[in-house]
């Protein structure tokens, strides 16, 4: 790649975060889990990940892939699932992000296809 051709690539990437970001209404996902507010997160979490930190690994060009782009989505979810319980605001919007984020890749994964 040189960074040229990359660089389309990046910047679709981006506005894939962006409806991302415009689905976490609670803005839970936003940033990432500020472990002295939740002392025990780590205890369950043992690989964070959040929308901040997804931007930072797009603009480092970390992503070569909308797979891997998704695979950090999916680890984000599973997070929020697993540390919240069921009947908890925080499990819920989880299942919420987990739907409308899904539709968003979705769209995306097809407008890449038609691009090729
Ligand atoms: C100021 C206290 O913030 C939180 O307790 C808090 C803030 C954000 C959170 C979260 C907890 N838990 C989560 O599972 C992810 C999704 N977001």
């Amino acid at each position: 790649y040189t960074l040229k051709s990359l660089w389309p690539f990046h910047a679709f990437l981006h506005t894939v975060l962006q409806q991302l970001i415009s689905k976490d209404t609670g803005q839970i996902f936003i940033e990432p889990v500020d472990q002295n507010e939740v002392p025990d997160y780590g205890d369950i979490v043992k690989h964070p990940m959040d929308l901040q930190t997804m931007e930072s690994k797009i603009k480092k060009f970390e992503y070569d892939s909308l797979e891997a782009f998704e695979t950090d989505f999916n680890l984000m979810i599973s997070n929020c699932l697993a540390y919240n319980s069921k009947e908890t605001i925080f499990y819920k919007a989880g299942i919420k992000m987990r739907d409308q984020g899904g539709t968003v890749l979705r769209t995306a994964k097809r407008d890449l296809k038609a691009l090729e």
